[in-house]
């Protein structure tokens, strides 16, 4: 199992978000997590890379099967954890080019290496771009393709996507899901594939072009129901999160 998490409980600024949360995902595999607003699916991944605010107060989290529940967020991604952020901070006086440099392991006076400037390129961003603060005054779009222009610089082994597609037009949307399929392995055979992520999406749009293999329902602070991303989101389209909430109080 590449990351695993066990009876979760987590609290923030004092408020039980997470009630005991069960998640296991293996190499090569892409989940996928659902929930309506507030139920703690952004709090999961914060969690997951370690960001002190989120307090666990039982459970653990397990990735390559190591306990990693009380290392440091650096820690983690070292070992290769990954998160592109909903609302990712602007870094002032910190350029997009050395950002990427940090992330692939350059040193600050080397020239960009040219695969990073081939992903660049691909993902739309010019040299002049490259250059400015990052996401000081960026679009909705160009954030979530810094965000994965920067995960393609540090190949992380587990990604997690915080809603990749919102606001993203359907052109870019289409071009961001290409390179999450390389994070996620998904380019490569079935056998082959080693990394793997979770990806929260509300709409689902973004599964048209990512094949997820399982789909999970954060409510009330644990894993409500977990089956076919299809299945379940079909469900919550035709339902909304109504027949969650019987799943949750079985399953709690
Ligand atoms: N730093 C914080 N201080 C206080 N409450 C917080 C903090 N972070 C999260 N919460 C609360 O925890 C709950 C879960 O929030 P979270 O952002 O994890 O939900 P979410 O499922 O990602 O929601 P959305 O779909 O709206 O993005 C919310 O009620 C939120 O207000």
């Amino acid at each position: 199992m590449l990351l695993e998490v066990k009876d979760l409980v987590v609290e923030v600024e004092g408020k039980r978000v997470l009630n005991g949360v069960n998640l296991a995902i293996r190499e090569g595999e892409t989940h996928v997590l659902l929930g309506p607003n507030g139920a703690g699916k952004s709090t999961l991944f914060l969690t997951i890379l370690g960001f002190p605010k989120y307090e666990v107060v039982e459970g653990s989290i397990l990735f390559k099967g190591e306990d990693i529940t009380n290392l440091t967020t650096t820690e983690r991604v070292q070992k290769g954890l990954g998160v592109s952020f909903q609302n990712p901070p602007t870094i002032r006086g910190v350029s997009v080019r050395d950002l990427l440099k940090f992330e692939s392991k350059q040193d600050s006076d080397e020239e960009l290496n040219p695969r990073m400037q081939e992903l660049a390129r691909k993902l739309k961003f010019s040299d002049e771009f490259l250059d400015r603060d990052v996401n000081r005054g960026f679009s909705g779009g160009e954030v979530k393709r810094s965000e994965i222009l920067q995960l393609l610089a540090q190949e992380p082994l587990f990604t997690m996507f915080d809603e990749p597609d919102s606001g993203v037009d359907i052109e870019n949307v289409e071009l961001l899901a290409e390179e999450l399929n390389v994070l996620l392995d998904k380019d490569k055979k079935p056998g082959q594939r080693r990394k793997a992520g979770l990806l929260i999406t509300h709409l689902g749009y973004i599964l048209n072009f990512i094949k997820a293999d399982k789909a999970h329902v954060l409510m009330q602070g644990i894993i409500a129901c977990s089956g076919g991303p299809d299945e379940i989101l079909e469900d919550i389209r035709k339902e909304g999160f109504k027949g969650c909430v019987s799943c949750a109080q079985c399953n709690s």
